[in-house]
């Protein structure tokens, strides 16, 4: 039985789908439901004794946790019950020697772990090595999944009049469709619809072509040349694909908008007892408070109404060492401020130097260029430079795909000093000679272990290739994250001078400890029931839940509006302007549940998000303590709980429990026994998706380390983990 066999229970409800924002808009019958159309007898006969035997059996595996689980299960908001689920005896990671959990595949996992990133063809075209790396049992593309699929599609498109496919195009077709369920779907719903597939036009169902079948790929519909551009929304002048429009809002220009923040949490306080190494050599001193860093008036008094008050630790290290003007690779747990590590400093020196502000001119050369994976990320850290450079005369500009490439340019040609942008819309923004390269002192790659990875790597080297582009020597490089694989450690190395310095904030690649971690052993067909339980519990507090596909986001996201749980969705398979609407009813609350792939797990700094549900674990360790980070952020606590379906993730257990044993959290018993059963010695498969590195990879640094109290030893810092094999 395939994996997505859930997508044929979901079938009868599929039609009835409407996101909370639309049903608002769109519900007139006396329960608000009159969209929803009842599921044929026969569907709901099909499906239902198949759905009952799948949920015992996912219960009969679950048992240990099961009973525990429904006797809590009506306690609102009482997540610390959740703890209870599978809690077992602390585990030291006992008899898992470094040595014996190397030798994991990385080809595949690498891969498969992207499978949701944007604005680059290099990637999605990793995914077609996915299938070949699955087994039979987890692979989407399966033949009686796609059967089981197939026939909840044709249950959307008779929902909507739109008739149904009867092959393979069709249900491609639909597909596409289902990418814009919340877009694609408004004409239908509103009665305009004319079951054309061509009105659906979601951001890559239309303009990249759809689903090529295996789960995530895109098909781009032109040649070699396709790549970025189509992904970054078709607008390049040497791709195809219609145009895209959008064009997003300004931000709010009012002061108090553009310092709104929220309030560090009660263990902010704690992050002063996280070991911290810096490796290279002369490292100049951490600074311990603001003012140590000197900087001019007006950044001051910018930090001030931002909030901060105190440093965090990556910003301790990392503010003098960019000052000094060195390279620097840091890795600090997710949610302490790396943002504004680089920021700050940056804008220091900006300042420092008399930069000259920017006007209108056709080709703009910048100083800065920060790039990150996603659209909403590069945003972010747009906002926090315009916070921070507020009242200055330097001049921060966003650029991103799924926007409108003439918004992009306008908002270049009118002064840049600091370019935020995602790596597909600034090569095609370059490629426009929009952009001079010649004045660049700062290039940053925050989430730089995603930059250098196959997916961006290639994007990465074209970028610092560029005619124009400061040599490394004569640019300074920053590199950010949580996480930093060893062997993106050794590909950074080409854009790092050779005496960068490697600032280590706790354990390289270490969840964050303000995140208690739960993992539940849940069966893939329980899944759905044992999600609207947690909900239930937790109410109305802002939860992200996670899944591996954007098809399934889509039916998730489906099915829990189903059960009046009000959510939306957020995916690279939808329209930006259904992004940015998808993340703002969730800021506000409008939507206390989004359902999310990889596409949110990084960087988004979101408030209050007390709750992660990784519905489906990711493939690899790195992107789960990516996830999990966007709870628990600046000192806040927050709570993550797993999913664990031992048909598909067993390959997880170990860094697994190295995560959490790092992170002090407890370690459920049945996921050691897994753990231990799925080592078999000298076989390579067993440690996929594998740990994380946990040093500097040049090692022949002279390290320095300082111990604020009661962090982490030196001896776990230095512990060389098996960390050969991160995915
Ligand atoms: N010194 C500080 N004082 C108070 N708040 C801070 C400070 N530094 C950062 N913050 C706030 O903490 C939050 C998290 O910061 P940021 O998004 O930079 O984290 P991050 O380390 O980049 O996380 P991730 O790894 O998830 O990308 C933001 O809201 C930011 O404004």
């Amino acid at each position: 039985m395939g994996d997505e066999d859930w997508e044929a229970e979901i079938n009868p409800h599929m039609s009835s789908y409407v996101p909370i924002f639309e049903k608002d808009r769109y519900s007139s019958g006396e329960n608000g439901d009159n969209f929803n159309m009842a599921p044929t007898s026969s569907s709901e006969t099909d499906d239902r004794p198949r759905r009952d035997h799948f949920m015992k059996s996912g219960f009969a595996s679950g048992r240990n946790f099961g009973n525990r689980d429904a006797g809590e299960s009506n306690k609102r908001g009482n997540t610390s019950a959740m703890g209870g689920f599978g809690a077992g005896r602390s585990f030291g990671y006992r008899g898992f020697s470094n040595s014996k959990f190397e030798d994991g595949d990385s080809s595949g996992f690498w891969r498969e772990s992207s499978n949701d990133c944007e604005d680059n063809q290099t990637r999605n075209r990793g995914f077609s090595k996915r299938g070949g790396y699955r087994d039979g049992s987890n692979s989407d593309a399966s033949g009686p999944t796609r059967r089981g699929g197939r026939g909840s599609f044709r249950g959307c498109h008779g929902g909507f009049g739109q008739g149904s496919p009867s092959n393979e195009l069709d249900q491609d077709k639909c597909m596409q469709r289902t990418g814009g369920l919340f877009g694609s779907r408004r004409p239908a719903l509103s009665g305009t619809g004319n079951g054309d597939t061509s009105q659906s036009r979601s951001g890559s169902g239309s303009g990249r072509g759809g689903y090529k079948g295996l789960n995530e790929e895109v098909v781009t519909g032109s040649g070699k040349n396709s790549g970025k551009s189509e992904a970054e929304g078709g607008e390049s002048g040497d791709t195809q694909g219609p145009k895209v429009t959008y064009i997003p809002p300004p931000p709010p220009e009012d002061e108090d908008s553009i310092f709104a923040h929220y309030q560090t949490g009660i263990n902010f306080d704690k992050y002063d007892t996280i070991l911290v190494e810096v490796s290279g050599h002369d490292a100049p001193p951490a600074i311990l408070t603001f003012e140590e860093a000197n900087l001019c008036q007006t950044l001051s008094n910018n930090i001030a109404k931002a909030g901060y008050t105190k440093l965090t630790p990556v910003q301790k290290y990392s503010i003098p060492i960019i000052l000094a003007g060195r390279d620097l690779m840091a890795c600090a747990q997710t949610g302490s401020g790396k943002t504004a590590a680089f920021l700050l400093p940056i804008l220091a020196h900006m300042m420092r130097d008399g930069v000259t502000a920017s006007r209108f001119k056709e080709l703009q050369e910048p100083e800065c260029i920060i790039v990150a994976p996603t659209r909403e990320l590069v945003n972010q850290i747009y906002l926090e430079a315009r916070k921070f450079s507020f009242g200055t005369c330097v001049r921060a500009v966003v650029i991103y795909g799924g926007t409108q490439l003439g918004h992009s340019i306008r908002q270049i040609v009118q002064g840049c000093n600091i370019l935020c942008a995602t790596p597909g819309r600034l090569m095609d923004i370059i490629g426009k000679e929009k952009i001079g390269l010649k004045q660049i002192k700062y290039l940053v790659l925050d989430e730089a272990d995603r930059m250098l990875d196959m997916g961006f790597g290639p994007e990465m080297k074209k970028l610092i290739s560029c005619p124009g582009m400061p040599s490394k020597e004569q640019r300074q490089t920053l590199m950010f994250s949580a996480t930093f694989p060893e062997e993106i450690q050794r590909l950074a190395a080409e854009f790092l001078k050779s005496n960068y310095l490697f600032v280590a904030v706790g354990q390289v690649g270490g969840a964050c400890r303000d995140v208690q971690q739960t993992v539940l052993q849940v069966g893939q067909f329980s899944k759905r029931e044992k999600l609207v339980e947690i909900l239930r519990n937790i109410g109305d507090e802002r939860t992200m839940v996670f899944v591996e596909t954007k098809k399934k986001a889509d039916f998730i996201a489906t099915f829990l509006c189903q059960e009046k749980i009000s959510t939306t969705s957020i995916h690279g398979d939808r329209e930006q302007r259904e992004r940015e609407q998808a993340l703002g009813d969730f800021r506000s609350g409008k939507c206390p549940v989004l359902v999310a792939t990889s596409v949110a797990a990084r960087g988004l700094d979101i408030e209050n998000v007390q709750h992660v549900i990784n519905f489906d674990l990711p493939s690899t360790i790195d992107e789960y303590v990516h996830r999990i980070g966007r709870t628990g952020r600046c000192g806040n606590t927050g709570r993550a709980i797993s999913f664990f379906d031992p048909e598909s993730d067993n390959h997880l257990a170990q860094p697994l429990i190295k995560v959490l044993t790092d992170a002090q959290q407890d370690v459920p018993a049945w996921l050691e026994e897994i753990a231990f059963s799925a080592y078999i010695p000298g076989f390579s498969g067993s440690t996929r998706g594998s740990v994380f590195a946990s040093v500097d990879t040049r090692k022949n640094y002279q390290g320095k380390s300082t111990l604020n109290t009661a962090g982490f030893s030196s001896s776990q810092m230095s512990n060389p983990v098996d960390d050969e094999s991160w995915d």
